[in-house]
C-alpha cells in the first residue's frame, strides 16, 4: 500500500501544478525523484513508485475519463464504506485503474487479501467495460495508439541512438597508460569504425569520434557502466556536445579556466584533465608521467555551483573523477578540503559554493577576485537552460503540447526568462577584466536560448568577438541556425549596430548547433568568444 500512498502524493502535486496552469517541466524522471526527496519518502520503493507515478502521469485523462463515467463506481464505493469505514481518494483509484488496465501484468499492486485489491476485483469487469467505450469514442486499439494519436507522436522511444564515453585522463597518469587503455578498449570489440552511425544496431562495433579526442560511441546495448574501465573511474560517460566547449576553448598548460555553472561537473573534469594534461601529449616519452610539478599551489581550474545539493554532487563527481578537491563556501571559508591537496603532483580543483554573478560585485568578493581569480583568464559558461536538446523529455513535453495554446504562452514565457538570465551570466563573465576567452553552451535546442543570446551579447560588449569557425571545430558542418540570423538582414544590410552582413555570417559561422539524434546525442549549442584584440595606437606603433 506504501507505493500507492506515496504515489498519490506525487500525483496529487503533479496535478495541483497541472491545475494551477503551471507547465511541468524537466524530465518526469526527475521530477519524481526530486518529489520523492522532498516529501522523504521511502527510497525502497522509489524504483515502483516511479513506474507508477509515470504512467498514471502520462495516462491522466483517460483515467479521469474512467473515474467519471463508471456508472458502478459511486455504489462500489459506498459499499466500501460501509464495510470497511474509509475509501480511496480519487487519485489513489487513478493508481490503481492504471495498474489494472495498463501495467505489464494488468494486476494492481496489493496482496490477494487486501481490503483494496478486493475492491478492485470487484469492480474489474466493469472498469474494462469502459475502457473498451473509451476506446470506441476515440477510435484506437490500444493506450499507446491513443497516446500518439493525442501527441501527433508517432515515436515511443526517447533515448539517444548511442553511447558516448571519454577516457578519464585524470586516472591515467602516463602516456603509456593512455594508450594502453585506449587499445584494450577498442580490442574489445571487433570492429573499430569510422562513423558512429555504425555502432547504433551493432554491439560489436566501437567509433573514435574525430572532434573529440578519446571520445567513443558504442550501441546503447552495450552496458558502460559494468565494464572495468568504468568501475576503475578511466572512463566517463559523457555525450559529445558536452566535449565540444573545450575543444573550442583550446586549454594550454598556462591557463587558468573558470567554470562558472559547474554541476554535476562533466565538464568540470574534462577540463581538469585537459588542463594538467592535454598539451604534455604529444611530446611526452612513454613511460614518463604526463603531469608535472606546479609552480605553485595555486587553483588552475576553479568550478563555481550556487545550488546546495548540486554543490555536493560537483564535489563527489570530481572526487570520484580523481582529483584533490578544496570546496569554499559562500562566506568564503574552506568547508572541504581533500588530504593531498597540497601535494605536488594533486591535481586540483577549487569548488565555489556560490553564485557566480556576485564575483567581483562587492568589496569582498572584489578581494578575492583581485587574489586568486585574478590569473583566470578563460571561462566554460554552461548555464541553466530548457533542457529542450535532451532525452528523457519527450513524454511530458508531448504532453504539455497537447494542450498547444497554453503550451506556447507559458513556453515563451519561461523561454524569455531564461534567455535574459543566460545573457546576463555571460555579460557579468564578460566585464570581469582579465578573461579573454570563454565559450557559450546550452542543451537547448531554441535560437531564443542560444543564437539570439550570442547576438545580445555581441551588441552589448564590443569588446568581445566570436572566436572563428577557422578556430572552432572547423570540419563541424552544422553551424548557426539560418533563421536566427536572416532576421537581422534587410536587403544588403545588417540590422544590428555596427555589424555587417558579412560579419553577422561570420557570427552564424562560428555557432556550432548539434541536432538531437542527427548528430548522435543531445541536442546541443555552444560559441566561443574572444575579447578583441586591443589595436595599437599610433604613438604605440612608432
Ligand atoms: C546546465 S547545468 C551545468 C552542467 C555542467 N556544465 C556539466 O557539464 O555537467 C547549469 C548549472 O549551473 C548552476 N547555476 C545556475 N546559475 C548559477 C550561478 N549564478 N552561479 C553558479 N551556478 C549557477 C545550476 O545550479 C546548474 O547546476
Amino acid at each position: 500500500m506504501e507505493i500507492y500512498r506515496d504515489s498519490t502524493w506525487i500525483l496529487e502535486d503533479l496535478i495541483k501544478q497541472k491545475e494551477n496552469n503551471k507547465l511541468v517541466s524537466g524530465s518526469l524522471k526527475n521530477i519524481i525523484i526530486s518529489k520523492h526527496k522532498q516529501f522523504k519518502l521511502n527510497n525502497k520503493n522509489l524504483k515502483n513508485v516511479f513506474a507508477c507515478t509515470i504512467e498514471a502521469y502520462k495516462h491522466l485523462d483517460v483515467l479521469e475519463y474512467l473515474y467519471e463515467n463508471m456508472s458502478s463506481l459511486e455504489a462500489a464505493l459506498t459499499k466500501l464504506e460501509a464495510t470497511k469505514g474509509k475509501v480511496p481518494n480519487k487519485v489513489t483509484l487513478y493508481l490503481m485503474f492504471n495498474d489494472a488496465l495498463f501495467s505489464k501484468n494488468k494486476r494492481v499492486q496489493l496482496p490477494n487479501n487486501h481490503y483494496l485489491k478486493k475492491f478492485m476485483d470487484s469492480i474489474n469487469k466493469s472498469l474494462n467495460k469502459q475502457w473498451e467505450t473509451f476506446k470506441k469514442i476515440n477510435k484506437v486499439n490500444s493506450i499507446d495508439e491513443y497516446l500518439a494519436k493525442k501527441t501527433g507522436s508517432d515515436k515511443p522511444i526517447d533515448q539517444p541512438p548511442v553511447r558516448w564515453f571519454r577516457l578519464n585522463l585524470a586516472k591515467l597518469k602516463t602516456f603509456e597508460q593512455i594508450t594502453a587503455v585506449k587499445n584494450e578498449i577498442i580490442a574489445n570489440f571487433k570492429h573499430n569504425v569510422d562513423s558512429w552511425k555504425s555502432v547504433q544496431e551493432n554491439q560489436d562495433c566501437i567509433y573514435e569520434d574525430e572532434f573529440v579526442p578519446y571520445l567513443f560511441a558504442v550501441s546503447m546495448d552495450f552496458k558502460i557502466s559494468r565494464c572495468k574501465w568504468y568501475k576503475s573511474g578511466q572512463i566517463i560517460i559523457q555525450d559529445r556536445g558536452s566535449c565540444f566547449p573545450l575543444e573550442i576553448l583550446d586549454v594550454k598548460k598556462t591557463d587558468y579556466i573558470m567554470d562558472c555553472c559547474a554541476a554535476p561537473g562533466n565538464k568540470t573534469s574534462l577540463l581538469g584533465g585537459y588542463i594538467y594534461v592535454k598539451d604534455r601529449l604529444e611530446s611526452v616519452e612513454e613511460d614518463q608521467p604526463i603531469y608535472e610539478e606546479e609552480e605553485d599551489s595555486i587553483p588552475r581550474v576553479v568550478a563555481f555551483e550556487k545550488n546546495d545539493k548540486r554543490s555536493e554532487i560537483l564535489s563527489t563527481m570530481m572526487k570520484n573523477a580523481g582529483f584533490e578537491i578544496r570546496k569554499f563556501n559562500p562566506d568564503l571559508t574552506v568547508s572541504e578540503q581533500s588530504e593531498a591537496y597540497f601535494n605536488d603532483d594533486a591535481l586540483r580543483i577549487d569548488i565555489f559554493h556560490g553564485d557566480f554573478s556576485t564575483l567581483c560585485n562587492n568589496e569582498r568578493n572584489k578581494n578575492i577576485y583581485n587574489s586568486k581569480f585574478f590569473k583566470f583568464n578563460k571561462a566554460i559558461l554552461d548555464p541553466s537552460c530548457s533542457g529542450s536538446g535532451i532525452y528523457g523529455r519527450q513524454s511530458i513535453d508531448n504532453l504539455n503540447k497537447a494542450d498547444m495554446e497554453r503550451y506556447i504562452e507559458k513556453e515563451g514565457e519561461r523561454l524569455t526568462k531564461l534567455s535574459s538570465f543566460q545573457t546576463s551570466i555571460v555579460s557579468h563573465a564578460m566585464k570581469l577584466p582579465n578573461l579573454q576567452k570563454l565559450t557559450y553552451s546550452t542543451c537547448s535546442v531554441n535560437p531564443i536560448e542560444n543564437e539570439d543570446v550570442v547576438i545580445d551579447l555581441l551588441m552589448k560588449h564590443p569588446d568581445w568577438e566570436v572566436i572563428p569557425r577557422s578556430e572552432s571545430i572547423p570540419t563541424w558542418k552544422r553551424r548557426g541556425l539560418e533563421s536566427a540570423f536572416e532576421k537581422h538582414i534587410d536587403g544588403n544590410d545588417c540590422k544590428l549596430k555596427g555589424m555587417t552582413v558579412k560579419e553577422l555570417m561570420d557570427v552564424k559561422d562560428a555557432c556550432i548547433r548539434l541536432n538531437k539524434e542527427e548528430d548522435g546525442g543531445i541536442g546541443f549549442f555552444v560559441c566561443g568568444f574572444q575579447r578583441r584584440q586591443q589595436k595599437k595606437s599610433k604613438k604605440g606603433k612608432k
